[in-house]
Order: structure tokens, then C-alpha cells, then sequence
């Protein structure tokens, strides 16, 4: 019952979470946090995470603390084979990285903030369940790279959103480990024309290119999910699991031996003068626009 009023309380909340009372039952277990809804489905050893940080779940420091505070406790749950990642916010999966986090703040902030965003990205790219992501809204920078490190992508194929590593077009650099995950899905030279150009890709021409598998009508993303996890869950963990490794752990290796530096890295990029100008120039636009 406990569980049932705390979900209910984050619906009245939110007034978006498209789910009857009668499908919430103790055997659904659900953590209702202040970003993200996690959603453990114990028979089927499947969770869903659903990120629910309006307006465009943009990753702020807080938000990626709770992201990795999360996915570690599903990791540590013998009972937990399998996490979905979506969104509960209309039209947007995430709109990537919060930009506030990167203007106007002290150095200390950036290392702090720059250190979580890579233990979001440390966690997802190396768990050993199955990660799907269902892609129902928009998905640039940031929120691609959620994407591309989960083993399995699922899109909406909504004309509207679009999905890719945007960075240049903010004037910004994608980080190398951001580059090697791209490029370890759709290969070195799409991935050069998509970052030099900080491309975003339609739907379909991202099916194209391979930055996600599949298509399907919006309202069908989370049930084909769903079947496809089943399949991946039919393979033996222990096999499955040392063949993601193989395949993921020198991209791994890669940022935790320069993990440091790449911190450093960031401060020093992030602090100078013409990047917080593009940073808030950008920022501005985005306001600008919806004017
Ligand atoms: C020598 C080599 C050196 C290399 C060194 C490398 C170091 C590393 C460098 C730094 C690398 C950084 C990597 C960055 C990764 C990122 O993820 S940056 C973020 C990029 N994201 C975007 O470009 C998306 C921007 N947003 C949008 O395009 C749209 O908002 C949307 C997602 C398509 C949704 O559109 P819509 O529904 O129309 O909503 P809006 O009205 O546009 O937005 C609503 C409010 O949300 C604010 N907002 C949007 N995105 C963000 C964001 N990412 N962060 C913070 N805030 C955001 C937007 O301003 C609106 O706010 P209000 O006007 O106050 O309502």
C-alpha cells in the first residue's frame, strides 16, 4: 500500500504517468524518487526507469547522483536481470547535459559535476544486466549518450524528435569517451561527420545509421522494449555478461585510467571566457525561440 500512495503522490505530481491503479501492485515495486521513477517488475527481474525531471530532464548534478545512486542499487539486486530506460516527460527523453551546470559556477562545481556525469556514464556503459533504452521524445547530446551506451535502442518514430551528438553546434567538444561510444555503435566515419557537424538525426535517418535499432509507433516504444528484453534475458547472463565486457572494456579502461585528466580537461575548457559566451549565447537562443 505504501508503494501505491507514494506513486499515486508522484502522479498527482506530475499528472503525466499514464498508469490505472489496478497495474500497481505490491509485486511492481516502485521508488519513487525526485527525478526518477524506478519501477521493478520482481517475477520478470526487469526494471524501469523513467526519467521524470520536467522540463526536459536535463542532467544536473543532482539528478545524475541520483541517476547512478539508482541504476547501482538495481546492479546490487540479485532479483533485477534487466533495465528499460525512459522518459515520463512528454516528447523529450533528455535534452542532455544541464548547460546551467556548466556557466557561471565556481571550478569546484565543474570537477564535482564533471566527475558525475562520468559516473553516470562509468555505471551504465559496464552494468552487467541488459540495458534498453525506449526512446519516446527528443535525445540530443547528453541524453544520446545515455542512449548509445544502453545494449538495446528502441525510438519513437515521431517525425519531431530527433536524436545525436549536437555538441559543436554549442560550440562545445564531445569528450573522447563520448566519441568512442558513438563510434562503437555506428563506426569511425559516421561518427566523425556526426561530431564535426554535431549532427541531429530524424528518427528514420538514425535507424539509418544505426544510432538506434528499431522503430516503432510511439505509443508501442515501452511494449517492444519489453519483448525485446525477453529475448536478451532468454541468454545465459554469465555468457552474455563476459561478451559485453570484452566488447566494452577497453572503452572503459580508456576514461578510468584518464579520469583525472579529463576532469582537468573539462575545468579548463568549461571556465574559459568564449565558452561560457557560446554557453549562454546557446541559452539564450533556446529561450529566444520558444518566444
Ligand atoms: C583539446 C580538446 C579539448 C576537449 C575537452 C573536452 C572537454 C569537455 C567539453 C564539454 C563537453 C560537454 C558535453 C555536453 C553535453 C551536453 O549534453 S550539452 C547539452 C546539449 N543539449 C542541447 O543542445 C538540447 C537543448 N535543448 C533543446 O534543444 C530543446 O530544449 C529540446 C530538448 C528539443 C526540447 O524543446 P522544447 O520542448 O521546445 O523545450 P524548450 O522550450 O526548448 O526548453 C524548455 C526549458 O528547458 C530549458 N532547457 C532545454 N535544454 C536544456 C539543457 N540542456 N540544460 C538546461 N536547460 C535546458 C530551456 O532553456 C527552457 O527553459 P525556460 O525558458 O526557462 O523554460
Amino acid at each position: 500500500m505504501m508503494i501505491l500512495s507514494r506513486l499515486l503522490g508522484c502522479q498527482e505530481q506530475l499528472g503525466f504517468l499514464h498508469q490505472s491503479k489496478e497495474e500497481l501492485t505490491d509485486s511492481h515495486p516502485v521508488v519513487c524518487n525526485r527525478n526518477i521513477l524506478v519501477e521493478l517488475e520482481e517475477g520478470v527481474g526487469v526494471a524501469v526507469m523513467k526519467m521524470k525531471s520536467p522540463p526536459v530532464n536535463s542532467l544536473s548534478l543532482d539528478f545524475l547522483t541520483e541517476f547512478s545512486i539508482s541504476l547501482e542499487k538495481l546492479e546490487n539486486d540479485r532479483g533485477c536481470r534487466g533495465v528499460i530506460l525512459t522518459s515520463a516527460v512528454p516528447k523529450i527523453f533528455s535534452a542532455g547535459l544541464d548547460i546551467k551546470e556548466m556557466c557561471g559556477k565556481s571550478a569546484e562545481h565543474y570537477a564535482e559535476f564533471w566527475r558525475a556525469v562520468q559516473e553516470m556514464w562509468l555505471k551504465l556503459y559496464k552494468s552487467n544486466m541488459v540495458t534498453i533504452a525506449a526512446i519516446n521524445g527528443n535525445c540530443p547530446a547528453g541524453g544520446c549518450l545515455m542512449a548509445v551506451s544502453c545494449d538495446y535502442r528502441i525510438m519513437a518514430e515521431n517525425p519531431k524528435y530527433s536524436i545525436g551528438l549536437n555538441e559543436t553546434q554549442l560550440g562545445i567538444v564531445a569528450p573522447f569517451w563520448f566519441k568512442d561510444t558513438i563510434a562503437n555503435t555506428i563506426g569511425h566515419r559516421a561518427t566523425e561527420r556526426s561530431l564535426q557537424l554535431g549532427l541531429l538525426y530524424s528518427a528514420s535517418d538514425a535507424l539509418k545509421i544505426g544510432i538506434v535499432d528499431e522503430l516503432v509507433p510511439e505509443e508501442k516504444v515501452l511494449n517492444a522494449a519489453a519483448a525485446t528484453m525477453s529475448q536478451w534475458l532468454a541468454i545465459p547472463d554469465y555468457a552474455r555478461q563476459i561478451s559485453k565486457s570484452m566488447m566494452r572494456k577497453p572503452t572503459l579502461d580508456r576514461l578510468l585510467t584518464h579520469r583525472e585528466s579529463d576532469i582537468q580537461n573539462f575545468v579548463s575548457f568549461v571556465t574559459k571566457d568564449s565558452i561560457q559566451k557560446s554557453l549562454q549565447t546557446y541559452m539564450e537562443s533556446l529561450k529566444q525561440r520558444k518566444g
